[in-house]
């Protein structure tokens, strides 16, 4: 393939081509080629790290380091997942996993948005800025780290990863990790995700006949439970639509699932009202939430044992650091990062919105959990937000701004001196 052309798009749709859709992510060949991209990139070293909790799954982990002149200073991470979420191939205009590059300029594939597009961009970054005839050895360290399994937790990616010797001796003051896409001139930056629970509520009660109307059936005890909490549902939406929170600063609560009913051969049992009901909810909280008085309200409206109701968080993302506090990075001086990192987008010609709380959650928790300030960014404005959706596509202009950006804040940030103690 001599005369097959190598630039910043054909390496991107390279990457995407790459099958790391769950359930089957294949992270070998994403290794394989990221591991070949930066041994075509001068000065990096390149490590490969596994935490996995199964033999029989290999998860693996890419560092790459370019060396600061001063290691003594804390360094800089710039991370993003190699996974992705899956996709229906049917139901997109172009095949997810081709990464077609339409006349628009448009590139579709499933990781466009989320997230491969920086994982490839801190690679061009890296290249381009040592390309430059002024260029001058960074004096923070930069690490770029390439995480297995974000999509699905992290537990056997980042969340290992940070409670590692290999971390600790890295030092690392602070990170940049995913953000979203905006929909306008500026782009979005979180200082603190939302965290995840999942709630899964169970119901029991008496059976009967399918034409007898009693009392205390387990189905009428988790409909009065899903009333309730699509009460508060819609309680939280009306703040949002009333322009009075953002989405990320309330508590959603969504149904995900409801499971009741005696299975028959061609469906269900019809004239039988079953013993037993129950139904999963995907439950986020802003870091600020109070998550005791949610607890209260879980006990005693959503799964009151008096309706013969139980329930159980089945996961339950932190909302807490180790010292106790809100899982929030400052975007005020008391945090020297941000306003480096402003000042960096501002010099590439970038602007940004005003910092917000990310509806979602990303690996950036493990890092502000042991303290480390974080920040979720992906250069894409101007850009609708189809992380998860259907015909995820970037924009090639958009791309190749993403990497100018990066290379701004690579410079800015390796070469910040100031005290961050
Ligand atoms: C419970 S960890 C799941 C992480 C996932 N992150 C991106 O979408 C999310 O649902 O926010
Ligand atoms: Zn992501
Ligand atoms: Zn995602």
């Amino acid at each position: 393939h001599q005369n097959e052309q190598d630039t910043p798009i054909t390496r991107f749709q390279r990457y995407l081509r790459i099958k790391t859709a769950h359930p089957t992510p294949d992270y070998t060949s994403a290794i394989n080629f990221l591991t070949q991209q930066a041994q075509s990139i001068p000065n990096l070293q390149i490590k490969t790290l596994s935490f996995s909790s199964s033999p029989h799954h290999i998860k693996p982990l890419l560092l790459l380091t370019l060396p600061g002149s001063n290691p003594s200073l804390p360094s800089i991470l710039f991370n993003s997942h190699i996974d992705s979420v899956p996709a229906e191939p049917d139901k997109w205009i172009h095949d997810p996993f081709a990464a077609t590059l339409t006349p628009e300029g448009k590139i579709y594939a499933r990781g466009a948005q989320d997230d491969k597009c920086i994982g490839m961009q801190y690679l061009e970054s890296l290249r381009n800025i040592q390309k430059d005839p002024n260029f001058k050895m960074p004096i923070r360290t930069i690490h770029v780290s390439y995480v297995p399994d974000e999509e699905i937790g992290g537990f056997d990616g980042m969340m290992k990863f940070v409670e590692s010797k290999e971390f600790k001796d890295l030092n690392i003051g602070f990170m940049l990790d995913e953000g979203q896409t905006s929909i306008n001139d500026e782009f979005r930056v979180f200082y603190a995700d939302r965290a995840p629970w999942n709630l899964v509520i169970k119901a029991k009660g008496n059976p009967g006949h399918g034409s007898k109307l009693f009392d205390n059936s387990a189905m009428e005890n988790l409909m009065k439970s899903v009333e309730l909490m699509t009460k508060f549902r819609e309680y939280q939406f009306d703040l949002v639509k009333d322009g009075l929170k953002m989405t990320s600063e309330v508590i959603s609560v969504n149904p995900v699932y409801l499971k009741a009913g005696t299975p028959s051969p061609t469906g269900f049992v019809m004239n039988m009202q079953p013993s037993e009901a129950e139904a999963g909810f995907d439950v986020r909280l802003p870091p600020t939430a109070d998550s005791d008085m949610l607890k209260r309200r879980i006990t005693e409206e959503w799964a009151p044992a008096i309706r013969n109701m139980t329930y159980e968080i089945t996961h339950k993302g932190p909302l807490r650091d180790y010292t106790g506090r809100p899982l929030v990075t400052p975007t005020n001086s008391s945090n020297p990062w941000w306003s480096v990192f402003e000042q960096a987008v501002i010099a590439a010609g970038g602007k940004l919105a005003k910092p917000e709380i990310l509806a979602s959650t990303t690996d950036a928790k493990y890092l502000r959990q042991i303290g480390i300030p974080t920040f979720g960014f992906s250069p894409m404005k101007n850009t609708p937000i189809l992380l998860h959706d259907h015909n995820e596509y970037l924009e090639v202009s958009v791309y190749l701004e993403g990497i100018k950006i990066y290379e701004s804040i690579m410079k800015g940030l390796s070469s910040f001196e100031g005290d961050t103690s």
